[in-house]
């Protein structure tokens, strides 16, 4: 409520209690706020590390985007306080944990599960563009899986307001990066269209579409030619798909609006949440 929104938070509020894991700049811990007993998800940040990397800016810039942002399948950022060390950001916990923990766990995952999981990632697609958010971002290891097993989008350590062309030193996979970004053009909302179809892919095939063990120039050129090879063992529905957001061309790529109106998403929606 109101009261508790404009509320100054403090480290005495909560009690902290399991390590949840580790984040680009922070440890998170679940917490539980004293008076209320909600629990949270902390992440605790050092100032010197924000200042080292020269990310202080980009940290408020996101707080301040993410403290307005509210849908089901992103993953809430409650609010922040910090002491003269350290910077808290209260965070929604995600009961049931880390969507890339299960896939890698099974390999990859039935069809229908695959179709919820990207309906869910575009609908909050769509939010995030209406507001003029670009995520730049999808990837298993971003999404979290709430209360019953709904996907939330829930690192922001790189969204920008559309347009973007800032390039980001970029660390970690090269897989998600669509040909506009490997190529450093200009690149904007479609960025997440391209990145929706390597997350189709990978949750139907168990591996992203164009990884290549030769090293990261050989996946440059992989997604440069959108080299792109769909097992037979996936279905039509989601191949067509598939093949419709990664597109060379950005204006190709399938629109969100017909994504949720594409046959494998539809067939989605009659199964369980
Ligand atoms: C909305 O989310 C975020 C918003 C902002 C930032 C962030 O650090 N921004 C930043 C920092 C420094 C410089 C610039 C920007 C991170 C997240 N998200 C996460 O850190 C993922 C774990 S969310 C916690 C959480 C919940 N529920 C779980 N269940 C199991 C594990 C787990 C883990």
């Amino acid at each position: 409520d109101t009261e508790q929104k404009n509320r100054k938070w403090s480290l005495a509020d909560f009690e902290i209690g399991k390590p949840l894991g580790k984040g680009k700049f922070g440890h998170v811990y679940l917490a539980r706020e004293r008076r209320s007993g909600f629990i949270v998800a902390l992440k605790i940040i050092y100032k010197a590390e924000l200042e080292a990397a020269k990310v202080e800016k980009q940290l408020r810039r996101e707080i301040e985007i993410q403290s307005h942002l509210r849908h089901p399948h992103i993953l809430r950022l409650y609010g922040y306080f910090y002491d003269e060390k350290r910077v808290y950001l209260i965070l929604e916990y995600a009961p049931q944990g880390e969507l890339y923990k299960t896939l890698r766990r099974t390999g990859k995952f039935e069809e229908a599960t695959a179709a919820r999981y990207i309906r869910q990632m575009t609908l909050a697609l769509q939010y995030l563009h209406s507001r003029h958010v670009i995520h730049r971002d999808i990837k298993p290891e971003n999404i979290l899986l709430g209360l019953n097993g709904e996907a939330k989008i829930a690192d922001f350590g790189w969204s920008v307001h559309a347009p973007g062309t800032r390039r980001q030193t970029l660390c970690g996979t090269l897989d998600y990066l669509p040909p506009e970004m490997v190529e450093g053009k200009e690149h904007a909302w479609w960025v997440d269209l391209w990145s929706l179809g390597v997350l189709a892919y990978e949750f139907v095939v168990g591996a992203p579409p164009f990884e290549e063990a030769a090293g990261y120039r050989a996946t440059y050129r992989r997604i440069a030619k959108v080299d792109l090879k769909i097992p037979d063992t996936v279905s039509p529905d989601a191949a067509d798909l598939i093949r419709k957001l990664l597109q060379h061309d950005p204006e190709k790529r399938l629109p969100l609006e017909k994504v949720l109106r594409h046959p494998w998403i539809r067939l989605s929606i009659n199964i369980s949440p």
